[in-house]
């Protein structure tokens, strides 16, 4: 485990979610990695049991009586007894980034031996922009020693915000029920040295486990649905709140990444209890999927919570026929974002003071370093002077093309 103390880039943007109904012993391993980092812990199942964290932390830890007292009857919405009940860390937070974690997730080690800084490269991920609309056959072209190849439009070089940011697993991948069960003994070695965007228009199985995502552009369409006690599915909360994530990431032409970094994965759950709770999702998928596929959203959905209220109504009149549990997910799907806007609404949220900061150094980002900012996107170079001005950043890029998509 690296002795040093390691650089914490965005350490007071982002908040680490963790769901979890163990200790959290596991977190011994990531010190070096989340040590100077805000951790939400969502402790599920029985609010009387003690968790234990690791000393010298710096926490916030919710149970199902918090949920209760925080969000009334809008706690209808957050699962029991399921990871899904992670997403409450998401509305909590007041933070522009979050990555989520599960306590079975340990830090794996590169090709070269090296520990995995997974916190660091979803940061990286994050920060860099995406290509949703044309593929870079060389991955991502952000990357040093990387560039965008021969016959990538200039015009496209600039890229998109990146929203989310999907890491992997080595030991135990993310299998459904059926396959561990088959293949108990496979493992996961294979170390892909890559990231890459998801195209826009295509659809991805997006896994909780290892996760990191923009909460300002995209937070509140991470919903990880109603899943397990009192529902008649779980397992899926990760798979939802990426099909409802990825068709408004497409909406506003937002980029989705997958791979680095990787974790490795200690599966501690039962292939035998995640059948019985995952068996009616493998046949239900097969209409999910199409209707996600299908789906479009109008003009005036503006915003990430216009686009899910109108989701909301799509789920509502297109898969009630499946089971009457659509009408409940849409159902929660609006009290989702009635308690997302009550938690985030301006008044809600202190003005963070780091934010005028951070707009005084665009300014002077601005006059410093124009170059860097409006000219080399076009060449397909990005410099990231410094991670955390991203946020301002993000708003002074100017196309020196205009291309229609
Ligand atoms: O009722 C529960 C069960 C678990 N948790 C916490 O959620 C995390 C995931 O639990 P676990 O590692 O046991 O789940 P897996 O079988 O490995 O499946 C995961 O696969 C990836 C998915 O994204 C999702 O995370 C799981 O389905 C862990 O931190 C548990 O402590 C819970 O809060 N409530
Ligand atoms: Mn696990």
């Amino acid at each position: 485990m690296p002795s040093t103390k390691v650089v914490a880039p965005l350490k007071d943007e982002l908040d680490i979610v963790i769901p979890t109904m163990r200790n959290l012993d596991f977190l011994e391993t990531w010190r070096p990695f989340f040590g100077q980092y805000h951790l939400i812990i969502v402790q599920d199942g029985d609010p009387s049991k003690t968790i234990h964290v690791p000393e010298g932390f710096d926490y916030d830890l919710y149970n199902r009586n918090d949920i209760n007292r925080i969000l009334g009857p809008k706690a209808t919405c957050i699962s029991f007894m399921d990871s899904a009940c992670r997403c409450f860390g998401f509305l909590v937070s007041k933070k522009n980034y979050i990555f989520t974690i599960d306590d079975d997730c340990f830090v794996a080690k590169d090709p070269s031996g090296q520990d995995i800084n997974a916190l660091a490269q979803h940061i990286q991920n994050l920060l860099t922009p995406a290509t949703p609309f044309f593929f870079n056959t060389l991955y991502d072209p952000y990357r040093e020693g990387a560039d965008f190849v021969r016959g990538y439009p200039l015009s496209l070089r600039e890229g998109k915000p990146t929203v989310v940011s999907h890491g992997l697993w080595l030991n135990n991948p993310d299998y459904d029920a059926p396959t561990q069960l088959v293949k108990p003994l496979e493992r996961n070695t294979r170390y892909v040295d890559a990231v890459q965007t998801i195209p826009m228009g295509n659809l991805f199985p997006m896994c909780g486990m290892n996760l990191a995502f923009d909460r300002e552009l995209i937070g509140a369409a991470m919903y990880f649905g109603l899943m397990c006690v009192g529902q008649p599915i779980g397992g899926y909360g990760d798979l939802w709140a990426g099909w409802c994530t990825k068709v408004i990431a497409d909406h506003f032409r937002f980029g989705v990444k997958t791979g680095l970094p990787y974790i490795w994965h200690r599966k501690a759950s039962s292939p035998f209890v995640n059948m019985k709770k995952e068996y009616v999702g493998l046949y239900w998928q097969e209409e999910v999927i199409p209707f996600f596929q299908s789906v479009e959203f109008p003009r005036e959905c503006t915003t990430v919570q216009k686009c899910y209220i109108e989701l909301s109504k799509m789920v509502r009149e297109r898969l009630a026929h499946l089971d009457p549990y659509f009408q409940t997910l849409a159902d929660a799907m609006v009290t989702w974002i009635e308690a997302w806007d009550e938690l985030n609404s301006v008044a809600a949220a202190p003005v963070p003071v780091d934010k005028k900061d951070a707009s005084s150094s665009a300014d002077t980002m601005e006059s410093e370093s124009w170059y860097s900012y409006y000219i080399e996107p076009c060449l397909g170079r990005i410099r990231i002077d410094n991670m955390s001005k991203r946020s301002s950043q993000r708003f002074h890029y100017t196309k020196l093309y205009q291309y229609d998509k």
